[in-house]
């Protein structure tokens, strides 16, 4: 609003409203009083409300993001946006300009009468004509006025209208109106005019909506509002101070415009519905006269299907399969574009099947799913796992002890190193020879049984480290071996030739109830217990569990375990105890700290680095290319380091539990695949074993991962290269063969018999990326993993799912308990099996073959364990 008087056109009329002015004020001529004083003032005034409109306008544009975006309104994902005039889904905001146009209008064409038949003019309102507090939000005072503040209107409008709906935001913009009019009666003595109380109350109620709503919009409600403080801070600073904006308007505007939205809503809560699947977001406003019906609550992954920008990558596939890698890489830019950097890691994604527009369309398909929200979520310890519901805060196992990182309010940080502490001094007794067995020996020998994710990373730590020469010193005279599978041969294999006076066993279970790991456990203390009597488990069991109780029944004193929490995934789990503990017996925790440096380093490059320069990020987009949008549902990885043989099965695991999901969060089907399949054997082994199928059979896109400088080299007098550069030159060469391939012309010029031409082709267009390490050592290692942790879960945001539960594990697990009751029934009674037991009948044939055939004598009561020969020595 701006105070009336800086243009010529108005000076008439207005001289004309003057007497009746001053009439109802009860002063005389045109001076007297407060009112004739204001008067005079505003006549020198000039439309100076522009800055102030123009402002707010740049937040609503370019800092408040698309809310339909985020599916929380609006049509189909994509919103309306502020450009789009005519768009359906702001047809009040439309209605609106269009209304103060025509009005301006009819100001020009009445020669101001319209004007002042409207302008707030406080005698008038007091004589009666209460219209006024509604009038001069439809009236401006010139061309630029009015401008400025459709612009700000057009940019505004449409958020409030897809965040409350059309006639909430038709109710909101009057009584910003009409409260701006009010405001500015009380505390300005000037006339007035102009839509700009109304639009910053637009801004009132955006603020309002996006602090009533944080729950659910996450980070984003943090940008918006940061967004529009600072427009309203720039606003005073710019136009604190001047006289001819009429600041009582302005604030008077934003205040109706929060208050009408803290009112109206909406104020979505998160809920479940009597009717119907899933969970959803219904609408809690205080007054519920205009409330929203329920939405399903989604950040966008079915809507997300329908999005804009989801189609837009369906329609970009077409072009993407016209284009050939061949061609592709002899582009300089593009190659110049998909290649990224971050603490000493470099990513080439160049020989993706895709071209930078991909890569744009990608992260706008991010943006729609609200993929920053949604990191920003996991980090800051919102219950993410809601089938569960538990934070997931892996990223806080290796924090820095100042770190603050809250699990329901309470900063877990302070837990985690009280841990991480326990392991040090525990680890360095054992080590230095402080903690001795039973019989009085140093304990150098590790035994870690555990299953899964209680297995699996810490297993690729382990044997990533054992040839890295600092680990490698620091474990000299020492092993660690894993029993994982319940398969008595794996505990044999384990236990062989291991000298149980020198011997730790440490079991690992985030649950503690695992089938396989308990029994491998009661195997174990059997094992001890069986050479060194019952007071062998104090001395040589110790626990890494979240159930300390279990813990505890097992017979392992609390003071000998190390816990975790709930909030760390199985899987997630290698850099808490699940992997420091025997890590750290082994290799010593210096070694394994400078691990946890590793991955916090990529911890805080995924949450800070732009979309755009996020290694994380991209890779898990990629992800959701390859697999969902080109259909390839296989991912090879192929570390060119036999030192990371067993870094494929972990991220399989990783990858296919997190991600291998039939619903999205809220419970719906999908209507696409997620996940995808891995598996991968280090280069150049693999080469040597499937890669015939990469190379010419069914696509496949590879992850090669090298290492600039080896762990160990060998470079043998006479030879052209040293051995690592051997390797290296196939990794090199190997994403070559595959994107470039080789044709039947050049088969043909090198003179191949035409009837092998066809075996000797290779199509190309294969798809691969390429990762580089300086070197492999516990840093870079802890980067790697955190790497594609973050990769796995950014995928799964992308697709709407779930990535931290994991109850496909379950119902095999029940079925076992069942035929482990029914074998035992059946050979107690010696009686076979049938269908009364309640099985299909292909099963009661299986289990009665395998009972018939099956060697497994129970052990009479009292007796020791039955060993076999691997165990007895
Ligand atoms: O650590 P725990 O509780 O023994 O579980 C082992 C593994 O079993 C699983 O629950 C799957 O069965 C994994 O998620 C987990 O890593």
């Amino acid at each position: 609003m701006i105070p009336l008087g800086g243009s010529r056109a108005l000076s008439r009329p207005l001289a004309a409203l003057r007497p009746c002015l001053a009439r109802l004020a009860g002063g005389g001529g045109s001076g007297g009083g407060r009112r004739g004083s204001a008067f005079r003032g505003f006549l020198g005034a000039s439309s100076g409300a522009a800055a102030a409109g123009l402002s707010l306008a740049a937040a609503g544009a370019g800092g408040l993001p698309s809310l339909a975006a985020a599916g929380y309104g609006g049509s189909g994902g994509g919103g309306p946006q502020p450009g789009q005039f005519g768009h359906p889904d702001r047809r009040v905001t439309d209605i609106l300009l269009v209304a103060n146009v025509l009005m301006f209008g009819l100001q020009s064409l009445t020669n101001n009468l319209v004007t002042v038949w409207g302008v707030k003019a406080n005698a008038l309102i007091h004589a009666g004509q209460w219209w006024r507090l509604l009038t001069p939000a439809f009236l401006h005072g010139g061309l630029s006025h009015l401008l400025v503040n459709m612009y700000s209107l057009n940019n505004l409008g449409p958020v409030v209208e897809s965040t409350a709906g059309p006639r909430r935001m038709l109710v909101m913009y009057l009584v910003s109106a009409v409260a701006g009019t009010v405001a500015s009666f009380y505390g300005s003595p000037n006339l007035s005019l102009g839509a700009s109380g109304a639009i910053f109350g637009m801004g009132g109620a955006i603020a309002m909506h996006f602090y009533l709503n944080r729950d659910i919009y996450g980070s984003r409600s943090d940008r918006v509002l940061g967004s529009l403080w600072q427009t309203l801070l720039l606003n005073l600073v710019i136009n604190g101070a001047n006289p001819r904006i009429d600041h009582w308007g302005h604030m008077g505007g934003l205040a109706g415009g929060a208050l009408a939205a803290l009112l109206l809503g909406p104020r979505w809560k998160q809920t479940t519905l009597p009717t119907a699947r899933g969970r959803w977001l219904v609408d809690a406003a205080p007054v519920p006269w205009l409330r929203s019906s329920p939405k399903p609550l989604d950040g966008g992954r079915g809507r997300l299907r329908d999005s804009p920008q989801w189609r837009a990558l369906q329609e970009h596939v077409q072009a993407i399969k016209q284009t050939q890698l061949k061609d592709l890489l002899q582009e300089e830019a593009r190659t110049d574009g998909l290649i990224r950097e971050a603490g000493g890691l470099y990513m080439d994604f160049s020989r993706q099947n895709a071209t930078p527009d991909t890569l744009k369309l990608l992260l706008e398909l991010a943006e729609a799913a609200d993929l920053r929200g949604k990191v920003d979520a996991l980090f800051s310890g919102k219950h993410i796992n809601s089938t569960e519901d538990r934070a997931v805060l892996h990223p806080a196992l290796r924090a820095p002890r100042d770190a603050v990182i809250e699990d329901a309010g309470k900063n877990v940080v302070p837990e985690v190193w009280a841990v991480l502490d326990k392991i040090k001094a525990f680890t360095e007794r054992v080590r230095g020879g402080e903690w001795k067995g039973v019989t009085g020996k140093p304990l150098t020998n590790v035994v870690s049984i555990g299953i899964g994710g209680s297995a699996l990373g810490p297993l690729f730590v382990h044997t990533a480290l054992s040839t890295e020469p600092e680990a490698m010193s620091q474990a000299a005279g020492r092993s660690l071996v894993f029993l994982a599978n319940v398969d008595p041969v794996d505990a044999v294999r384990a236990l062989h030739g291991l000298d149980a006076e020198r011997t730790l066993v440490v079991i690992v279970s985030k649950t503690f109830t695992t089938a396989e790991t308990m029994l491998n456990a009661r195997t174990v203390r059997a094992w001890l217990t069986e050479r060194l009597g019952p007071e062998a488990v104090a001395k040589h069991m110790v626990a890494v569990s979240t159930n300390l109780k279990a813990v505890a029944e097992f017979g392992i004193d609390p003071e000998n375990a190390f816990g975790f929490w709930d909030w760390v995934g199985g899987r997630f789990s290698v850099s808490s105890a699940v992997g420091m503990v025997p890590l750290s017996l082994h290799y010593s925790f210096p070694v394994m700290e400078r691990f946890l440096q590793g991955m916090r380093a990529m911890d805080d490059h995924f949450r800070s680095a732009p979309l755009h320069d996020n290694l994380p990020a991209l890779l898990g987009l990629l992800n959701v290319w390859n697999s969902t949008f080109l259909g390839h549902s296989t991912t090879a990885i192929l570390p060119y380091q036999q030192a990371l043989q067993h870094f494929a099965p972990h991220i399989q695991q990783l990858s296919m539990e997190s991600n291998g999901k039939g619903v999205a969060i809220d419970g719906t089907r999908l209507p696409y695949e997620t996940g995808e399949i891995d598996f991968g054997e280090p280069g150049t082994n693999g080469q040597h074993s499937f890669y015939q199928l990469i190379h010419q059979g069914r696509v496949i896109p590879a992850e090669f991962i090298g290492v600039a400088r080896s762990q160990q080299d060998v470079y043998l007098q006479g030879e052209k290269v040293s051995s690592h550069e051997e390797l290296m030159c196939n990794f090199f060469a190997q994403p070559d063969a595959l994107a470039m391939g080789k044709d039947a012309a050049t088969l043909r010029a090198e003179g191949v018999p035409e009837h092998l031409v066809p075996h000797k082709t290779f199509t190309g267009n294969r798809p691969s990326l390429s990762i580089l390490l300086p070197e492999l050592n516990a840093f870079t290692l802890g980067q790697l993993l955190s790497l594609y942790e973050h990769r796995i879960a950014t995928s799964g945001f992308v697709w709407g799912i779930n990535s931290f539960d994991q109850w496909g594990v379950e119902l095999g697990k029940v079925l076992a308990n069942k035929v482990r009751a029914k074998v035992q029934e059946a050979r107690s009674a010696n009686c076979p099996l049938s269908a009364a037991d309640g099985f299909c009948p292909s099963t009661v044939r299986l289990l009665n073959r395998f009972l018939q055939q099956g060697q497994t004598q129970a052990p009479a009561p009292g007796a020791g364990p039955s060993f076999p020969p691997g165990l007895k020595q």
